[in-house]
C-alpha cells in the first residue's frame, strides 16, 4: 500500500508508532442520517473564540462538549451532562475499542470552509496512550494523519456512520487534521469520545 493511499481495509490497522481501527459502515447509512439530523438540531452548538497570531478569532467550526455523570459532578464544570443519544453511541464505541470513555467533543463543520488544523490530542489528562473514538455523520470529509518525524501520511474519507479509533502511541507520533476544501460541502458532525482523567494536571 503506497503512502497516502485511502484505506479500504477495515478493523484494526497497525501503522508505524501507532494503531488505528477503521470501520466505514459502523452505523448503517439511514440510521446515521437520522442521528445527523437529531444532533444538528439538539446539541447546544457554540462557536468558541481562540487566540491565533495574538488575535482573538472564532474557531473555524462549532463545538459542544459533554462529560458523563462523574465528570459532571464537580470536577470538570464546563462539560454538560451527556445526552442519552450520545451515551448510547458511546457504548457502541466502547464495545469496539474495549476502552471506557467519559467525555465527548462534538464538532460541527458547517461547510467546506470549516476545518480542524493539525494537532495531537496529547493533553496530560488523556494519559500516555489514549484511545480516541471518532464517529462521523452527514457530509464526508477527508481526515489526514501525518507522522511527525517521517512525514508519512494516512488518509481516510470519513463518511456518515464511519468509525475511526486512534490508539496506541498515535497521539505521540502523529498529527491529524480535517483540511478545508474549496469543493461544495454540506454539514458534517463528528463525535470524538475520550477518557479524561480529571485529576491529572497539565
Ligand atoms: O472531525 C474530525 O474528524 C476530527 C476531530 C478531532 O480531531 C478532534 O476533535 O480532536
Ligand atoms: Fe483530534
Amino acid at each position: 500500500m503506497f503512502q497516502g493511499d485511502l484505506f479500504q481495509h477495515t478493523g484494526w490497522i497497525d501503522i508505524p508508532d501507532g494503531r488505528l481501527f477503521w470501520e466505514p459502515e459502523f452505523i448503517p447509512t439511514s440510521i446515521a442520517s437520522d442521528i445527523f439530523h437529531h444532533l444538528s438540531r439538539s446539541l447546544p452548538w457554540d462557536q468558541l473564540p481562540i487566540k491565533m497570531f495574538g488575535r482573538e478569532v472564532l474557531q473555524p467550526r462549532m463545538q459542544a462538549w459533554f462529560g458523563d455523570a462523574y465528570s459532571y459532578s464537580g470536577l470538570h464544570l464546563k462539560a454538560a451532562r451527556m445526552p442519552e443519544s450520545l451515551v448510547s453511541l458511546k457504548s457502541q464505541c466502547e464495545q469496539t475499542s474495549g476502552v471506557a470513555y467519559n467525555s465527548v467533543l462534538a464538532n460541527l463543520y458547517r461547510d467546506g470552509q470549516d476545518y480542524m488544523g493539525w494537532h495531537q490530542d496529547n493533553e496530560t489528562e488523556l494519559g500516555t496512550e489514549p484511545s480516541i473514538a471518532s464517529l462521523s455523520f452527514g457530509e464526508t470529509r477527508r481526515f489526514v494523519l501525518r507522522h511527525l518525524q517521517t512525514g508519512e501520511k494516512r488518509e481516510f474519507e470519513l463518511g456518515s456512520g464511519s468509525l475511526l479509533i486512534m490508539a496506541g502511541k498515535t497521539q505521540t507520533y502523529w498529527q491529524h487534521a480535517v483540511p478545508k476544501t474549496a469543493k461544495l460541502r454540506g454539514a458534517r458532525i463528528n463525535l470524538t469520545f475520550r477518557n479524561i482523567n480529571f485529576l491529572a494536571k497539565s
